[in-house]
Parts: C-alpha cells; sequence; structure tokens
C-alpha cells in the first residue's frame, strides 16, 4: 500500500524525513512523531491555476487509491442488498425512507488514526485545491469518488472555535466553553458546508450528462442563500422556495443578488418543502435540502474540525441547534467516523436545542422517544429553525440514541435573552445560537453538565442575517420576560 501524493500535494508522509514508518507486512501506517516538515512551497507557474496545478500534480503521482461511497437505505448494515451509486439521482430508498451516504470503511481502515490525523492537519489553511478547503481537507471521507476538477467550492469550513471566556466565567461558573463559529462562512451560515458537496456532485452529473437542469431547494433562508451561491459560481440555475415573510431581508437578498429564481410562497417552510419534493420528483431539478444526504457529509466535516481543532480531545458536551433535523445526525456521523477509525476513542455527548414553537423533536425525547407527531411551527425569532415536520427526524433520534443525546428547548423570552447576554460579553449570535446557549444555561442549572466540562455552542448562522429581530429587542419592541434586564446596559456587567 503506497501513500498517494494526490491526497494532498504538499504532504509526502513517505519520505524518511517525515519519520513514518511503513510497515512491509501490514497495510496500516503508523505515524511515530507529531512533527512534519513544513509543505512544499508553492512553486505553481505563473500561467498555471490552482486547479491546473492539482491537475498536474496529480497526472504526475503514480499512487492512485480507490476510496468509495454509495447509498444505502438508513441504518442498513454493510452489505446491504439495496444500494445506489453517488451518480445515481435518488433520494429515497426503495421502501420510502431516509438514504445514507455509506464509506468503504476498510479501505479508510487500512490507514490508522495517526495517519489521518496528519493528513487533515497538514491541509488546515491553504490555498491548495481542493483540500485548503475545511471540507474538501476530508475529501476521502466526504465524496472520495469525485475529481477536484468538478469541485465547487470557496474554501468553505476551518471556522474559528471561539473561546467564551467571559461569558462562560461570568455567566455558568465554566471557564473551557466554546462556540463553533460555523456562520463565520461563505454565505454566513453552517450550509455552506453541505452545499459544496451537493453541488460539486451536481456538477459532476452535468457533466455525465445526467439530466439536471437545475437545483432546488426550501428553505427559511440559509439552505437558498448558499444553494444560491454555490449554483451561481458553477453557473448551474438554481430555484429556491421560501416561505413568504418569513425569512430576514438579508437572507431574502441572497438568492435574488446570486440570481436563483426566487419563489416566495404563501405558506411555511414546512408547504414549501412538501412542494420541492413533489416538484424534484416529478422534473428534471435535483434536490438540495438535507434530505439528499451527500448535504450530511460535507456537514458532518464540522465535528472532525472541532476534534482537529482540540488537537483531537474529544470535547464533553457539543450542543446544537434543531430544525429540519440533519445537522444533529451530521454531528454525529462525524464524530463517530473519527471513533471508528482510530481518530479518538469516545465521542461526545449531544444536545439538540429547539424553539419551543418549533420542538417536535423536543416533545417525542420528553415522550421518552414514545410518541411522535410532527407539529405546525409557530412564529419564533429563530425563524431559520421555524420547522414543524423536520425530513430527518430518524436521522436525528438515531443520533441521540447513540451519543448519550438530550433534547432541550427555548421560548422565545429565554432565547432572545441568551441572544443578548452572549453578545453582551463580544459575541454577535444569531437566534439560533440563543437557543442552543439556553439549554446550555438549563443544563448548567440542573446540573446535568458541569463548571468543568468541556463544552461546545455550534453557532449556525451569523449575527449579521438576524438585525431585526436584535433591534426590536434592544429597542424594547418584543416582549421581556418578567426578570429580563434587557433595558438596562449595565444590568448584563
Ligand atoms: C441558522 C440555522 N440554525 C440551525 C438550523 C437547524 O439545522 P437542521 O435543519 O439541520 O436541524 C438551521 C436550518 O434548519 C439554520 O438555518
Ligand atoms: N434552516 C434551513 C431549513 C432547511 O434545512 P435543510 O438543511 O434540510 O436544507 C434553511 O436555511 O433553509
Amino acid at each position: 500500500m503506497a501513500l498517494s501524493s494526490t491526497f494532498s500535494p504538499s504532504f509526502s508522509p513517505l519520505t524518511p524525513k517525515t519519520r513514518l514508518i511503513r510497515r512491509r507486512s501490514a497495510t496500516k501506517i503508523t505515524c511515530t512523531s507529531s512533527s512534519y516538515p513544513a509543505p512544499a512551497k508553492n512553486h505553481r507557474p505563473a500561467e498555471e491555476n490552482i486547479k491546473d496545478e492539482a491537475r498536474r500534480l496529480r497526472s504526475e503521482s503514480s499512487d492512485h487509491h480507490s476510496f468509495t461511497a454509495k447509498y444505502v437505505p438508513f441504518n442498513a448494515e454493510f452489505n446491504s442488498p439495496e444500494w445506489y451509486s453517488l451518480d445515481d439521482i435518488v433520494y429515497r430508498s426503495r421502501a420510502g425512507g431516509l438514504l445514507d451516504v455509506q464509506h468503504d470503511m476498510d479501505a479508510l481502515r487500512k490507514f490508522d488514526g495517526a495517519y489521518w490525523k496528519s493528513l487533515f492537519d497538514s491541509r488546515v489553511g491553504k490555498t491548495t485545491w481542493p483540500y485548503g478547503s475545511g471540507v474538501w481537507s476530508k475529501k476521502e471521507w466526504v465524496l472520495p469518488e469525485i475529481d477536484p476538477d468538478d469541485v465547487v467550492s470557496a474554501f468553505e469550513g476551518n471556522t474559528n472555535l471561539f473561546w467564551a471566556e467571559r461569558f462562560g466565567k461570568q455567566h455558568l461558573n465554566m471557564n473551557d466553553l466554546w462556540v463553533k463559529y460555523c456562520g463565520i462562512s461563505h454565505t454566513g451560515s453552517f450550509k455552506d458546508l453541505g452545499m459544496t458537496v451537493l453541488v460539486s456532485q451536481v456538477n459532476r452529473l452535468r457533466k455525465l450528462n445526467r439530466p439536471i437542469v437545475g437545483v432546488g431547494c426550501a428553505s427559511t433562508g440559509d439552505t437558498s442563500a448558499a444553494l444560491s451561491a454555490y449554483c451561481a459560481a458553477a453557473g448551474i440555475p438554481s430555484i429556491v422556495f421560501l416561505p413568504a415573510n418569513k425569512i430576514s431581508t438579508a437572507q431574502l437578498i441572497q438568492p435574488i443578488a446570486n440570481k436563483a429564481l426566487v419563489l416566495s410562497i404563501d405558506t411555511d417552510f414546512d408547504g414549501c418543502m412538501k412542494l420541492i419534493r413533489e416538484i424534484t420528483a416529478e422534473l428534471p431539478i435535483y434536490l438540495a435540502n438535507s434530505l439528499n444526504s451527500l448535504r450530511i457529509e460535507g456537514q458532518k466535516t464540522a465535528a472532525i474540525e472541532i476534534l482537529q481543532q482540540f488537537d483531537w480531545e474529544v470535547p464533553d458536551w457539543v450542543i446544537v441547534p434543531g430544525g429540519n433535523l440533519g445537522n444533529i445526525y451530521a454531528f454525529y456521523k462525524g464524530f463517530k467516523m473519527c471513533k471508528d477509525l482510530g481518530l479518538v476513542n469516545r465521542i461526545p455527548r449531544l444536545v439538540c436545542a429547539q424553539a419551543s414553537n418549533a420542538n417536535p423533536l423536543y416533545k417525542y425525547y420528553r415522550s421518552g422517544w414514545k410518541e411522535y407527531e410532527p407539529v405546525k411551527a409557530k412564529t419564533t425569532f429563530a425563524s431559520a429553525i421555524q420547522i414543524g415536520d423536520p425530513v430527518s427526524i430518524e436521522r436525528a433520534v438515531c443520533a441521540l440514541k447513540n451519543a448519550d443525546g438530550i433534547v432541550e428547548e427555548a421560548s422565545e423570552e429565554e432565547l432572545m435573552d441568551a441572544m443578548a447576554l452572549a453578545d453582551s460579553t463580544g459575541m454577535f449570535i444569531c437566534p439560533h445560537t440563543g437557543v442552543a446557549l439556553t439549554a446550555l444555561m438549563k443544563l448548567r442549572k440542573s446540573g446535568v453538565i458541569g463548571a468543568g466540562d468541556r463544552t461546545v455552542v455550534v453557532s449556525t448562522a451569523h449575527g449579521l442575517k438576524f438585525t431585526q429581530c436584535k433591534t426590536d429587542y434592544h429597542s424594547g419592541s418584543v416582549p421581556a420576560r418578567p426578570n429580563s434586564k434587557r433595558l438596562d446596559p449595565f444590568s448584563l456587567y
């Protein structure tokens, strides 16, 4: 088994200097040192762009690997008789259930955890195509077979992990509290992570002459922004279905600016979702919502990135706001792959946080996972999670059951107060992150999350997309909790 420089042009782990030992008898590669030589200097000729360079380096390399992935029914066994190529246009199993992307774990296991950690670490923050992206730096675990030429990337991911020193210390007596800023991203939300994967695969499918005239989604404002931006970058038509008057102005203008076909529909998100499912079943329009399991593959890299940022130490808790519920499963999948492939030896406990006004998962959890009913979602300041009939409910339950998970909820007053409190310590978070912070505050108060627990709150969108609700809050035009001190600027200090 030879290691390929096609993994990353700047990573050549078989040179003697790297002190990687290549075992002749075994196929695993063992790393005996964490120190690697600085990556080779970029000698790209002036007339060569970064894609040309990547192509040249691939053609010069003699080593090629055949990692593979396929669609299988969600929760299928390893050798499921029902499977589909990722080049098929399919969103549902034969029985009508969800699909999942299943990787050839045996092939990936031929390299040990130390190898993968070193490889991923070697790619962070570069402009090497496409590995400089936080998503594509994990390409072998995401879409192993796609040609880098077909990748549509904005070098997304690699988002900062903010140490919430003051918020943690003053309000929660915690000193190891972190906020993963997934919203500091190309289109201002974590959706970029999944969308680069989906649009890249569409790009490939169109080159293979598959019948795709455009890509469509239903959205509460972030999926539509990501879809329209990545499609525009690739010159692919996009169409977005938005619930009228239920998303922020900043979110609305994003797909308009990116020249998507924007349809504002007099219904809620769940109504839009129903419509897009019908339309993509009938017309050659590819479905871009997280029902499409390709999206999960990109989003799961945020979990891997968190481990990487902690130098592969596992945090105790990760708290994720939930709506359509693809992301909580994506986090679980990312952590689980790291454990299964030997990068870490456990996974964190997961918390999914919902707005009380859109809380079908919370209710299901509170019933002891016995009674599930979609709800009619009510208006919430956390408008991007105003979803009553989440498509990934089964994925979320699987994630939470396997990660000793908890579901919490936040009232409108709680989520807005939590957001304002966090902002007063130097953050500028979105209301969905306010939902996640409320869950943290409740679990700290009840002692479930300990003072010394290393905890990561996932911030899913940029606060600048949600200035109207902040304006309303700070001008006093939304109802306050009886004990809210929001109008007294000094009360928060
Ligand atoms: C900002 C933001 N936070 C959280 C979520 C919830 O993610 P998911 O739908 O994957 O549960 C969404 C979208 O639904 C979102 O746009
Ligand atoms: N918040 C999402 C809702 C749709 O979620 P998806 O992950 O299934 O696309 C949005 O921004 O549209």
